[in-house]
């Protein structure tokens, strides 16, 4: 697999996927692990490259900075939030919030479903069955049920054993596309690596500026695959590749 690997192209954006691209998949949300000499190579990265790295991520912000505590530019939500650096104002279009209901039928959903559970999110929610995948069809019932009532506002999304509502119109493609145009991301090529069908947009904005979309998968493998890529790539701008 290694042989097959590609460079990384001159004066590239790198934008990389949080859950099961730069971490493993983990039982539930918030046990996922982060290799600890990860956060450090990220950062070194984004500086290599004048900041042109961001993490392009379904979580919320909060999340992103718990799990790497480092500056570097984070889209969350699914491209809903945007933010250049720490501390940097958040960036964000008006978004909905569904309905109290919903979220209520999703606790009594968990509560019905046991190993099923709830993640909240400021604009969205979603339910995980990773632990219960006998309740995933179910899952899917409910919630398309619910955004069915609302399809301009909300949409589902698919993920990795969960279903998420979310609002409509917003995806990783929206998060790429902001970010592309402007510095330090303008006019580079940008090399998307992503392991879930939500990445898809995003990897279409970055193949449409002349740039890559990588399925982890078929490209690294696995996340240490592409954390050994992303290591090999800091020492090459380092010039010790
Ligand atoms: O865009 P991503 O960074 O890939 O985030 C997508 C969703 O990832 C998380 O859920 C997934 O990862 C969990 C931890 O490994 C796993 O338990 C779950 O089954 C996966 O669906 C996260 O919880 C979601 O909020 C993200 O949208």
């Amino acid at each position: 697999m290694t042989a097959l690997i590609p460079a990384l192209p001159e004066r590239a954006a790198l934008l990389l996927d949080f859950d099961g691209t730069l971490v493993e998949i983990a039982p539930t949300p918030d046990s996922v692990r982060v290799p600890p000499d990860l956060p450090a190579l990220l950062e070194r990265l984004s500086a290599r490259l004048d900041g042109a790295l961001a993490i392009v991520s379904g979580r919320p912000l909060r999340d992103l900075d718990h799990f790497l505590p480092i500056p570097v530019v984070k889209a969350g939500d699914h491209g809903g939030t945007l933010r250049l650096a720490p501390g940097a104002p958040v960036e964000s279009p008006p978004l909905p919030v569904p309905p109290a209901e919903w979220r209520q039928a999703a606790d009594d959903f968990a509560a019905a479903h046991p190993g099923t559970l709830v993640e909240d999110k400021e604009h969205g929610f979603v339910i995980h069955y990773r632990l219960a995948p006998e309740a995933g069809p179910a899952a899917l019932d409910l919630l398309s049920a619910l955004v069915a009532t609302a399809p301009d506002r909300f949409a589902l999304l698919e993920a990795r054993m969960a279903w998420e509502v979310k609002p409509a119109g917003i995806s990783k493609a929206t998060a790429v596309t902001a970010l592309l145009a402007r510095a330090p991301f303008l006019g580079r090529t940008p090399v998307f690596v992503g392991d879930d069908v939500t990445d898809e947009a995003g990897m279409a904005v970055a193949v449409a500026h002349g740039g890559h979309g990588w399925k982890l998968q078929d490209v690294f493998g696995d996340p240490d695959g592409l954390r050994g890529w992303l290591a090999a790539a800091d020492r090459a701008l380092a010039g010790h590749g």
